[in-house]
């Protein structure tokens, strides 16, 4: 089925029988679906094929971190069973995006689109600082962005602060996927840098990422039908 919306709703439960049961709430045509860390931990690969059968693309986003041998066989696996998206840490380096991106070259039947973490949208500059990284969130991301497009990265992690910047400087192909998406007044939680489903689609967004505003929501369905109709509004 193919889906008419941007917007990637984050699966994050502690079991697989809570994410199912959203997951049968939405409908696949009005959203993707992205699986963490946490339900991946808790429910393992299964959870894909569970997710696949209900008609949804999967976004799995584990962040792979490590030497690119390991990195580039993780994502392969990922490209196997069959997500439409994964992702990688962007300061992980040339070498390891460069080795993840030709392995996925030799899966010729998967387009998975492979992508690269670079500031997470949780942190802020002092957070950055306390890691010895003393320029700002959006020089950094800039940095790390131009970094994974030479490296054969199909586009970024990044808020959706930083996408009109990387628009501008990258090209409007990259793709830009956004967390950090807040409906005006909904609770911002450990979110920094945050913006809203329309001004996020209007700055140059490709996709936006939510969880907690759709899942923890008193009508998930209200808030996504929402966000859908404010993005729809712009066109
Ligand atoms: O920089 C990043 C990278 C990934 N995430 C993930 O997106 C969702 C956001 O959930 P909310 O409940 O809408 O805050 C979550 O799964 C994160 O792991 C991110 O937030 N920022």
């Amino acid at each position: 089925m193919t889906c008419q919306s941007p917007i990637v709703v984050a699966l994050d439960f502690p079991t697989m029988a809570q994410s199912i049961e959203m997951a049968k709430r939405l409908d696949p045509s009005q959203c993707r679906v992205k699986v963490g860390k946490e339900l991946f931990t808790t429910a393992g690969p299964a959870i894909l094929d569970e997710l696949h059968g209900l008609g949804f693309e999967i976004f799995l986003d584990l962040k792979f971190h490590d030497i690119p041998n390991t990195v580039a066989k993780a994502v392969t696996a990922a490209a196997k069973a069959g997500v439409w998206m994964v992702n990688v840490h962007a300061s992980g380096g040339r070498r390891m995006m460069e080795t993840s991106a030709n392995a996925l070259q030799q899966i010729t039947d998967q387009n998975t689109l492979l992508i690269a973490v670079t500031v997470l949208t949780s942190m802020d500059q002092s957070d950055l600082s306390e890691v010895g990284i003393n320029v700002t969130p959006e020089e950094h991301v800039k940095r790390l962005a131009s970094l994974a497009k030479s490296s054969g990265m199909d586009g970024v992690v990044c808020s959706a602060q930083e996408s009109s910047m990387l628009s501008n400087e990258l090209g409007k192909d990259f793709v830009l996927v956004t967390p950090g998406i807040r409906p005006a007044g909904a609770d911002q939680g450990d979110q920094k840098r945050i913006m809203t489903p329309a001004e996020a689609m209007a700055a140059g967004s490709h996709y936006l990422v939510m969880g907690r505003p759709i899942t923890q929501a008193a009508d998930p369905i209200a808030v996504l039908t929402k966000a859908n109709a404010d993005i729809a509004s712009l066109a």
